[in-house]
This record gives C-alpha cells, sequence and structure tokens, in this order.
C-alpha cells in the first residue's frame, strides 16, 4: 500500500515555501542543523520496502517512537519546530511560543521534518535538494531495530538499507552527513564530531575516514566499515578526491530516502 499523500494544491506550496524561511531562520539562528538532519534521517529511516511500512510520516513525533533508544535526544528536534521569540513587555522579555507547525498548520509532520532535513544540509553549505510535498501522516509506529545499529559492520548495513531499498552508493553517500554533528555520550554511548567543523556540510567526513583516527575526532564502527568494505571504499574514495561528485550523489540519496514509500502527486 503506497504512503497516502495530502492535497498538494496552490495554497499548500506557498505555505510550504513559508515553512522553508520559517525553518531557515530557525535552524541559522539555533544551529541546530545537525539534529534537524538527523531527525529527518530517522523519521525515514524505518522504511520497509517489502512490507510498505514505515518511512518519511511524521511517526517519529509519537512518543511510542521517539522513545526507542536508537532515537534518543531527538525530542530537541521535535520540540524544536516550537520556537520562541522574546518580546520586550515594559517590565522586561516574554517568552511567546510561535510553533513553526501551528503558523503551518496545513503542512504535515511528515512533510516538515524531511523539509527541515533539505534546509539543514542548504544552510551549512551542502547540495539543494529537490523537496516534493505531499506526505501524509502516520500514527503507526514501526517496532524498534529499524535503524542501523552504530556498533555493527557492512553486513548489517547492507541489511537495513536494502530492506529500505537503497544501494551501496547510497549508504556511502548518505554516511557522508555525519560531515554535520557530533554524537553525545548520554545519547548512544559514542562521543564527538566527525570532522574539524561539523557545522560546515562538505566532505570531510570522506577525508577523515581515508586518514588515521585523528585526536578528538569519531568513527564509528559502521563509519570504519565504509572503508573496510571494497564496494564501499570504491565510493569512499572518489568522494574523497572529489567534492562535487559526494555533492550529486548525495543529493540523490537524500531526495531518495526522503520519498521512501511516497509517491509525489
Ligand atoms: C549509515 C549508518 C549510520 C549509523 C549507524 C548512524 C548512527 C549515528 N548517527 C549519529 C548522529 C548523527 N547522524 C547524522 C546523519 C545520519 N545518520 C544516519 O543514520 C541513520 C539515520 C540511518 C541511523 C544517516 C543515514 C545520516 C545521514 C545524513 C547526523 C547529522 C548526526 C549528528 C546529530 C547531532 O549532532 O546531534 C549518532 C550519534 C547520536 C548521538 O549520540 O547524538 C549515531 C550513533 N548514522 C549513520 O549514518
Ligand atoms: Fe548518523
Amino acid at each position: 500500500m503506497a504512503a497516502a499523500t495530502v492535497a498538494v494544491d496552490a495554497e499548500y506550496l506557498k505555505e510550504v515555501e513559508r515553512a522553508r524561511r520559517d525553518l531557515r531562520a530557525l535552524i541559522s539562528s539555533k544551529s541546530c542543523a545537525p539534529i534537524m538532519l538527523r531527525l529527518a534521517w530517522h523519521d525515514a529511516g524505518t522504511y520497509d520496502a517489502k512490507t510498505k511500512t514505515g518511512g518519511p510520516n511524521g511517526s517519529i513525533r509519537n512518543e511510542e517512537e521517539y522513545k526507542h533508544s536508537s532515537n534518543n535526544g531527538l525530542k530537541i528536534a521535535i520540540d524544536l519546530c516550537v520556537y520562541q521569540i522574546s518580546v520586550p513587555n515594559g517590565s522586561g522579555f516574554a517568552l511567546i511560543s510561535e510553533e513553526v507547525k501551528a503558523k503551518h498548520p496545513k503542512i504535515s509532520y511528515a512533510d516538515l521534518y524531511q523539509l527541515a532535513g533539505v534546509v539543514a544540509v542548504e544552510v551549512t553549505g551542502g547540495p539543494t535538494i529537490d523537496f516534493v510535498a505531499g506526505r501524509k501522516d502516520s500514527t503507526d509506529c514501526p517496532k524498534e531495530g529499524r535503524l542501523p545499529d552504530a556498533k555493527q559492520g557492512a553486513p548489517h548495513l547492507r541489511d537495513i538499507f536494502y530492506r529500505m531499498g537503497l544501494s551501496d552508493k547510497d549508504i556511502v553517500a548518505l554516511s557522508g552527513g555525519h560531515t554535520l554533528g557530533r554524537a553525545h555520550r548520554e545519547r548512544s554511548g559514542f562521543e564527538g564530531p566527525w570532522t574539524a567543523e561539523p557545522l560546515k556540510f562538505d566532505n570531510s567526513y570522506f577525508v577523515e575516514l581515508l586518514k588515521e583516527d585523528s585526536e578528538g575526532l569519531l568513527k564509528l564502527p559502521t563509519d570504519k566499515a565504509l572503508v573496510e568494505d571494497p564496494e564501499f571504499r570504491r565510493y569512499v574514495e572518489i568522494y574523497a578526491k572529489d567534492e562535487e561528485a559526494f555533492f550529486n550523489d548525495y543529493a540523490a540519496s537524500h531526495k531518495k530516502l526522503s520519498e521512501l514509500g511516497f509517491t509525489p502527486p
């Protein structure tokens, strides 16, 4: 059963562009591009191509799903879709809460989270990613265990990403998203950034992968699998040498992941 879609008329598309502007302001002002990108992936990365369940449907906003241990920390990003504006009130400042979602009630959470992922890559200097609107929200939460386990290696990565309907090239390109952000011990048990500039979207993740370990920089077991497996390594070497090739492949894989199970209206 293909994922249901919301009616996308001219008004909906205008709302999407208004929300894109609000997300640019929010993500830039809060420097929260990495966690917003992770939120978009964790909503989409549950897709099962065989059963056509999970995928980018906003279900991660439900406590049952954001409480999964692989989603530790993501409630911060879910709540960041509510942003606060401080306004003078005579005796000081009052915080008013202006929910991006409340400002744009027509937009589904599913579209909002994927739009946030696209904007997060754009505002940190990454490639422009084509965004097609129309995802419908679902409250069906997949069982825990559909996202990859960082402690495993290449066979596990293939099991998880092939189940989504993605390829070896997608696995390597999407892992390049670790050019942004960092791991937090209290969330995943891992600690630290993957690159020297965790708020800059570039190909430095792949350059670091091909070097010896650098003090203070992280390599997950799943990251190391990308250089240990000869098929994955082919792409790592291309992306480390050619940032444009990485940007092109990343933009295509990002769009694919953000549209798993979704047939654009
Ligand atoms: C390919 C396998 C893969 C694994 C196992 C993975 C695991 C993973 N990713 C991140 C954080 C993490 N991940 C990501 C992008 C990301 N994540 C992700 O893997 C999925 C979703 C499939 C698991 C994809 C496909 C992408 C692609 C863009 C960002 C931007 C951050 C930093 C967030 C922050 O700074 O808070 C953490 C640390 C969480 C924390 O402690 O805050 C871990 C353990 N990321 C991976 O790529
Ligand atoms: Fe990750």
